[in-house]
């Protein structure tokens, strides 16, 4: 049963305050990811669960026993860190059976040993390269069997601190690919750590995000990205960042960037007239010229002032008002850069947040719409018959 509780865990390195009364309980074969910037505490977070680090205050509870005091060794948890060194003159399966042949795992027999082994190297598929060296892997090769190195042995909990960032793009979106098939067919308990949102959004059951030591918002990747809780959540999941422009109630109405973006105020949302608020809206929600004339979505003028081709979409920025937002479009028609445009605009897609000073974090509030959460990406395409 691999069930983690941290509760009210706090830990300073002199004035430092690394964790903030952290609380989280991770279900058994959950996969649970911290999402934060560098610096947010989230190594931290791991070592204290490890017991590598002496917490000021708090309980650590693995597999429903109080850990709080127990040495690393007999946590039963398996920690994997950034920098996954191997054995440079042992092959793959030597560096593999290592961590079986010490410690609390030395009593192991040849065979259980094997059997171990050939699971894991199966999982990742690197079990045609037992007999190899370190040096004569490839990168994608040598991550993958320093992750074996941590998954081979069995652990209440496995604790990943960002395995997949020294890899390139390609290999990172396809060991994330192997990571989730691993975890939901081994049904094991994972606390994995990370400052990259698609690997949280594709992983997780659930993700914390976490800032400054403190979790701002737990929640499926769904609840994350449809109700972040403020704007430091909101920018903190999807690259282009969210588009988020000031904006203030007149006349019943939510106006932003110079009356180009309006709409009705939300009765439910009891806001007053003159309340300041900011208005967030996703560049892979804003849709061109897509003649979508129908309730609840809004229209809104504006002109190419750049594109930029990525790939399969193209970036707009949108000259919209006395303001501009970004636009991820699909790059299947050319888009001239001063052209007119029209952006389509569904109203849940408009999320609402309190107004504040510059460069502060404030709450969301609700969207255009009223209390209802963005239309996730599937809602939208079949809301347009796509
Ligand atoms: N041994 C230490 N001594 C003093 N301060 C530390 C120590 N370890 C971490 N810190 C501080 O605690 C805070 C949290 O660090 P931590 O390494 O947990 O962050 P992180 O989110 O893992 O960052 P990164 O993504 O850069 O690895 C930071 O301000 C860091 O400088």
């Amino acid at each position: 049963m691999g069930t983690l509780k941290i509760q009210d865990v706090t830990k300073k390195y002199g004035d430092v305050t690394a964790i903030d009364h952290l609380t989280i309980d991770v279900r058994d074969g959950e996969f649970f990811v911290i999402l934060g910037p560098s610096g947010a505490g989230k190594t931290t977070t791991l070592k204290a669960v490890a017991g590598l680090v002496e917490i000021d205050d708090g309980s650590v509870e693995i597999a429903g026993v109080d850990m709080t005091q127990v040495e690393p060794y007999h946590r039963n948890v398996a920690m994997a860190f950034e920098s996954y060194a191997l054995y440079p003159q042992k092959t793959v399966a030597q560096n593999l059976a290592s961590p079986l042949k010490s410690g609390r795992h030395a009593h192991y027999s040849e065979e259980e040993r094997k059997r171990r082994i050939d699971d894991v190297t199966t999982t990742l598929g690197i079990n045609h390269l037992l007999d190899r060296f370190p040096k004569e892997l490839s990168n994608g090769q040598r991550q993958r069997t320093a992750l074996g190195r941590v998954l081979v042995r069995p652990a209440s909990i496995y604790l990943l601190d960002e395995p997949l960032s020294h890899l390139d793009a390609k290999l990172r979106a396809s060991m994330r690919a192997e990571l989730k098939a691993i975890a939901s067919q081994s049904n094991t308990t994972t606390l994995y750590v990370t400052h990259d949102y698609q690997e949280a959004l594709a992983l997780a059951d659930r993700i914390a995000v976490l800032r400054k030591g403190r979790f701002v918002q737990i929640g499926t990747p769904e609840q994350i990205w449809r109700e972040p809780v403020d704007t430091f959540v909101a920018k903190a999941v999807g690259q282009p960042e969210i588009n988020l422009a000031e904006a203030t109630v007149s006349g019943g109405r939510v106006r932003a960037l110079g009356g180009a973006v309006e709409f009705a105020a939300p009765a439910e949302l009891g806001l007053t007239e003159g309340q300041a608020l900011r208005i967030g809206m996703r560049p892979s929600e804003l849709m061109v010229n897509r003649e979508v004339a129908r309730e609840g979505w809004m229209r809104v003028d504006g002109r190419i002032r750049l594109t930029e081709r990525l790939g399969r979409d193209v970036e707009l920025d949108i000259e919209v008002g006395d303001g501009n937002l970004i636009v991820v479009e699909r790059a299947d028609r050319a888009y001239q850069e001063g052209e007119e445009v029209v952006l389509d605009i569904h109203l849940p897609n408009v999320h609402l947040f309190a107004g504040g000073a510059e460069g502060e974090d404030t709450p969301r509030i609700g969207s255009a719409l009223g209390r209802t959460a963005a239309a996730s990406p599937q809602d939208i395409e079949k809301e347009l018959g796509e």
